[in-house]
């Protein structure tokens, strides 16, 4: 589902970000991935993303060889990736409804679709009482709900959340993460990076740590551990 082989990525100014990254990641598997800041956890997420392009290796995401795909082949490989990020990233001028909508509305998803599929991954996230609220109207952990929401809609493979709870306090984090695992018991490969270290810990998920650039550790139901302060 996600292999990465000798993945290295440098960037401008000599930044050694990843060097020589080894991994395999199966399909339903929920993997944390932790480390130091600078670490290179965001560098994965955008090599995964295509936002970023390695220095050299190769990358397999959903069988497609991402190092290799041709253009017009992005937009139905990103489609198949659900992205979560620390600061939400809902627009401010669209309700809850609507942000959610927007994401299929881009996807050429029609509307008859759209009418069906938003309600449910509302109700799924907890928030169907808030459709019509404006994201300014709605607390950080119901933020995060919405752009979970948002990045479930179009029936994603992947979920990939880049510190998902960074803004939020403690039990607000662990209503996300609490959702972001159900979410991965209805069988979405879930890649978590974050520095929520009581969480990793108890949630004994997999985790992937990460020290400049390099993985220091993979363990199956694994801990923050020392390294990945
Ligand atoms: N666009 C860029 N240009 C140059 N260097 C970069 C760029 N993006 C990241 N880096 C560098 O690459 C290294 C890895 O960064 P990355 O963002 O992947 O770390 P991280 O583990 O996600 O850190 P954090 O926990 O702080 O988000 C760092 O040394 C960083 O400064």
């Amino acid at each position: 589902m996600i292999e990465f082989n000798s993945v290295s990525k440098r960037y401008a100014g000599n930044v050694i970000a990843l060097s020589d990254i080894n991994f395999f990641i199966d399909k339903g598997e929920f993997v944390f991935l932790v480390g130091p800041s600078g670490a290179g956890k965001s560098t994965i997420l955008k090599l995964i993303l295509k936002e970023e392009e390695p220095s050299s290796g190769e990358i397999l995401v959903n069988g497609y060889n991402v190092t290799r795909m041709k253009p017009k082949d992005i937009p139905y490989y990103r489609r198949k990736l659900g992205v979560v990020f620390q600061d939400y990233k809902l627009l401010p001028d669209k309700t809850i409804y609507d942000n959610v909508a927007f994401a299929m509305i881009v996807t050429g998803t029609p509307w008859s679709l759209i009418r069906k599929q938003v309600p449910m991954v509302l109700s799924l996230v907890g928030l169907s009482d808030k459709a019509y609220r404006y994201p300014r109207e709605l607390s950080g952990g119901e933020q995060q709900r919405a752009a979970i929401a948002r990045a479930l809609v179009n029936n994603p493979t992947i979920l990939i959340a880049d510190e998902p709870t960074g803004n939020l306090d403690p039990d607000t984090a662990w209503g996300i993460m609490e959702l972001i695992n159900e979410i991965n018991r209805r069988g979405t490969t879930v890649l978590v990076a974050t520095h929520a270290k009581e969480i990793v810990t108890n949630m004994k998920k997999r985790v992937i740590s990460l020290n400049m650039g390099n993985i220091v550790r993979d363990q199956t139901r694994g801990v923050y551990g020392d390294v990945a302060k």
